[in-house]
């Protein structure tokens, strides 16, 4: 791979660091959700989770030892801002700073994001995405985190994923605020995101800061099953919903024709101002990159009954087989396809078609692949994590992505999810993504898995032998 491009791994605040009521941190919405009976795996929450707030030192170093040159961490918006807005939490700023010196220490490039998942309690007691005012206390914390980290980060991603957030917590309800069935609510809290991305990405090109900015979306490409004429139109709906309706505001300012008609017929456009359209639209060639978070693609068809999507944490975990909010398709699995043990597909090929067709709906945009990885059960063998299903995993993708840079496609870097086994909102400790293996029955050791040396291998040779 060319000598600029980034070989990275990834993690989340509330599902790395823990110490979720230290030195100053106000309740997140997960503090609370995480521990109402039933609502996670196991009744599994991030009060500990892997204690990366008290490791990082330790993990870091063990990053710097994989030879990584990027590592995607995101902030605690509650840890800086305890009530959401207000009072900044200076020990919060603390901890950011040590981090990101550290990573700077080990030459190792931090990239950061800013909002995954973990919105202040707070604000959720307000109605958190549905409230423009969330709009406003985020475009404070952006600024307050660009200021304060702005010397040092050069890379910043505003959301991780609006569709998972938005959908599991107003469709589905297997995430915070746990509402089912809100169809309104879901797409008014998506354009509510997507106003805070752009008035994030407005304000840090106002002010000067050096470096990029850009969003990380799930990039989850949409085929038929077959060239049924009813199939072809599911997965043209179901990418124009799925997959348009996130990138199109982000990189052409405006929303996709076919879903605005689709929801002002439905009566499901959300609330949007005149001045938030203009702001999209001219924001749109402010973004200096789109990050994918690809895992696997889905396989649709028409669905053929009355069905609409169920809601709750079983139905949530991205397991084929659920219809769309609205009916129209259904995720089906496949007997030639294979499929990891959460049945998610796993299809290299997908990876590298889907990224040309973004290239070909999107042109030239910059890239960086912000997650990629295998949920596993990781096999322990005499002592040792042999997991060699998630070295297969990430080595035919890395291959799609050096392929695709071969074929023209601007990426410029690829995140592996996640640095380090850590906390799977849904899947508690048991779906595990890490190159580092955690051991909760000893303290939370840390271990190298055998993909540990595998990754690298490949960063030390830039993945030429692939
Ligand atoms: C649903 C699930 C999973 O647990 O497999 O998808 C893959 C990965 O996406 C990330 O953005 C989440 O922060 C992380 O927890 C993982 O979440």
């Amino acid at each position: 791979m060319p000598n600029n491009f980034l070989f990275g791994a990834a993690s989340a605040s509330y599902q790395v660091e823990g110490a979720w009521n230290e030195d100053g941190k106000g309740l997140s919405n997960w503090d609370v959700f995480s521990k109402i009976p039933g609502k996670t795996f196991e009744d599994t929450n991030g009060d500990v989770a892997v204690d990366h707030y008290h490791r990082y030192k330790e993990d870091i170093a063990l990053m710097a030892e994989m030879g990584l040159e990027s590592y995607r961490f995101s902030i605690s918006w509650p840890r800086v801002f305890p009530n959401g807005t207000g009072e900044v939490n200076e020990k919060g700023l603390e901890f950011y700073n040590n981090l990101i010196d550290e990573c700077l220490k080990h030459n190792i490039v931090p990239f950061v994001t800013l909002y995954h998942w973990d919105l202040p309690q707070a604000l959720e007691e307000k109605g958190g995405w549905k409230n423009p005012e969330t709009v406003d206390a985020f475009v404070r914390f952006a600024d307050t985190c660009f200021q304060s980290f702005g010397d040092r980060v050069r890379h910043w991603i505003t959301f991780n994923e609006a569709v998972i957030f938005c959908s599991l917590g107003y469709l589905t309800g297997a995430h915070p605020p746990g509402i089912e069935g809100d169809v309104k609510g879901y797409f008014q809290t998506t354009h509510h995101v997507f106003v805070a991305h752009a008035r994030a990405v407005e304000l840090f090109k106002q002010n000067g800061y050096v470096g990029e900015i850009g969003i990380t979306h799930v990039f989850n490409p949409a085929f038929s099953i077959d060239d049924a004429e009813e199939n072809k139109f599911a997965e043209m709906h179901a990418n124009a919903y799925s997959t348009h309706w996130f990138y199109d505001p982000i990189l052409k300012g405006e929303y996709p024709a076919y879903v605005v008609k689709g929801l002002e017929e439905q009566g499901l456009l959300p609330d949007m101002t005149d001045e938030e359209l203009d702001l999209l639209k001219r924001t749109a060639s402010m973004n200096d990159f789109i990050g994918l978070n690809y895992y696997s693609p889905q396989r649709v068809m028409k669905n053929d009954s009355a069905l609409v999507m169920a809601g709750g944490r079983e139905n949530s975990t991205g397991r084929p087989g659920n219809p769309s909010f609205d009916g129209v398709y259904k995720t089906v699995m496949m007997d030639d396809k294979v499929y990891t043990k959460w049945a998610w597909e796993i299809s290299p090929e997908a990876f590298l078609d889907g990224m040309h067709m973004l290239k070909d709906r999107y042109g030239d945009v910059k890239i960086y692949i912000t997650e990629n990885g295998l949920g596993d059960v990781d096999p322990i063998v005499d002592g040792e994590i042999v997991d060699d299903a998630r070295i297969e995993y990430i080595e035919g993708h890395i291959r799609a992505v050096k392929h695709a840079v071969e074929q023209g496609v601007n990426v410029a870097g690829y995140y592996a999810w996640s640095a380090i086994d850590l906390l799977s909102w849904l899947n508690g400790y048991k779906k595990q993504y890490g190159f580092i293996y955690v051991d909760h029955a000893n303290g939370l050791a840390r271990k190298k898995k055998k993909s540990f040396y595998w990754y690298k291998d490949i960063i030390a040779t830039r993945a030429e032998n692939l």
